[in-house]
């Protein structure tokens, strides 16, 4: 594994002020880190944090693996239900480490294994489409779910069931398999009252923190992704995130930039891969950071508001349609990079007779281009005075994933500790849910939805 932070850009030396960190700023928080990094240690020792120990579980490795294999031998089409937590790792890992185009391409050069389509929204057209391009007998449904309830995938869950009873009879039930809680949810009562192949998430691990569980090893297996390589860099970062000084681990140093970041007017955290590879990785960072640290009440009671807005880009695509505002626009962002050195193949740029403007391209390759215009990007928002630093992956490997995951996580735990914020709930997003079992007409939600009616109704609604 491979990794490495280069946060020279993130300091005064580099971008001066005002948002530049001062080495005397980074060393104030070696004392405070001391202390978090003590207690999420002790909470790891009682157990309360098992997601630290995912990447060494070989039990769970080795039946993911088993069961896997199994379920690609029997499908063409592998659809995963689920939302949030429960999607978006497993959509990002897939995006990284399968061809980018692997549904598209033959079954053999797909190493027989099945497509993965990954289903994470309610939208009917969305839905539906896909459904309609399914056949049952050759499809598997995969319904993941920690808490077993989320409306979203019950929705998903209800059609997807319908439909295959609808083709298949009785053998529905080959046709659905179960990830959620080990014992509790209304979805572990199904997958055991209809007696469907079931996988669990260890109790303890939430959603966005679930990667490494079966919630995405198991699709991932299927799809032909090495877990044994993913798990094995995870386990490899382990080392690095858990040392004690902050000024030696990745995480901890990633995690207290951003919070200096913050605390100087950068409340906008831009992650920027340079890699179509690493483009859904953004997407799966943006949950982790803004469920986690996005938070009204601090862990001492008193009112906060506090969170960074993640914000996902991709480049060289986005040098043409976001850098201009983050160059020149308000001080209130902190870029951080995902560079890679090697991409694993290489176009060189052949001669264009006739087209001497482009003479200089002619003999260099499209790995130097977006090498050089990472660099660019990072040396001009340097010489604009905007904080910027740079994640580099010697390559986009199972194991380099696996790290990177791994040390996002822990940064966001550790972030989560300086900003004083219990970063494993997400209160914030209950309301919303509330009033829409108030519209569903759900029983026991009827008060929400006459609270819908109040706030929706006791304003002139003005449209146009
Ligand atoms: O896995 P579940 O329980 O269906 O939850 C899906 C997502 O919904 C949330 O609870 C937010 O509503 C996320 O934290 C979670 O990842």
């Amino acid at each position: 594994m491979s990794i490495r932070l280069d946060y020279t850009n993130m300091l005064a030396d580099a971008i001066g002020e005002p948002c530049g960190i001062s080495p005397n700023e980074l060393d104030a928080l070696r004392k405070p880190a001391q202390a978090i990094h003590q207690d999420l240690m002790q909470r790891r020792e009682q157990g309360l944090l098992p997601f630290y120990d995912l990447p060494f579980d070989r039990v769970v490795l080795e039946s993911v693996k088993q069961l896997g294999d199994q379920l690609a031998g029997r499908c063409s089409h592998f659809v995963v239900l689920g939302i949030g937590g429960s999607a978006l790792g497993t959509l990002a890992l897939f995006r990284a480490l399968r061809p980018l185009y692997h549904n598209l391409l033959p079954a053999v050069e797909r190493d027989g294994r099945p497509r993965l389509l990954i289903l994470d929204n309610v939208d009917p057209a969305g839905f539906g489409e896909a459904l309609d391009l399914l056949t049952p007998d050759e499809t598997i449904f995969c319904v993941i779910s920690k808490s077993g309830s989320t409306v979203e995938t019950s929705c998903q869950l209800m059609i997807a069931r319908h439909w295959l009873e609808t083709a298949l009879g009785d053998r529905w039930r080959d046709h659905l398999v179960v990830i959620t809680d080990p014992e509790s949810g209304s979805l572990r009562e199904l997958a055991e009252r209809e007696q469907l192949t079931s996988c669990a998430i260890p109790s303890g691990v939430g959603g966005r923190f679930s990667v490494l569980t079966p919630v995405g090893l198991l699709p991932l297996a299927v799809a032909g992704v090495d877990i044994d390589a993913l798990l094995a860099g995870a386990a490899e970062m382990e080392e690095r995130a858990t040392r004690s000084d902050l000024l030696e681990n990745p995480a901890y140093l990633n995690a207290a930039l951003q919070v200096l970041s913050y605390r100087k007017g950068q409340h906008i955290s831009v992650l920027m891969p340079y890699s179509d590879r690493l483009r859904d990785i953004a997407d799966w960072y943006r949950q982790l950071w803004a469920e986690s640290l996005g938070k009204r009440t601090a862990l001492d009671g008193s009112r906060v508001h506090v969170g960074p807005t993640p914000v996902k880009a991709l480049g060289t695509t986005d040098q043409h349609s976001q850098v201009q505002l983050y160059m020149e626009g308000p001080f209130d962002k902190v870029v951080t990079f995902l560079a890679v050195e090697d991409y694993g193949r290489d176009l060189v740029f052949p001669a264009f007779p006739g087209a001497g403007h482009l003479d200089y391209l002619s003999g260099r390759s499209m790995t130097e281009l977006i090498q050089a215009e990472q660099q660019a990007t990072a040396a001009a928002l340097t010489s604009n005075g905007r904080p910027n630093c740079t994640l580099t992956l010697d390559r986009v490997s199972p194991q380099n994933v696996g790290g990177l995951v791994y040390l996002f996580e822990v940064q966001t735990l550790f972030a989560g500790g300086l900003f004083g914020v219990d970063p494993l709930d997400q209160p914030g997003v209950e309301e919303g849910k509330k009033y829409t079992y108030g519209l569903m007409d759900r029983p026991g939600f009827e008060d929400m939805k006459q609270r819908f009616e109040s706030i929706v109704g006791g304003v002139t609604r003005r449209q146009l």
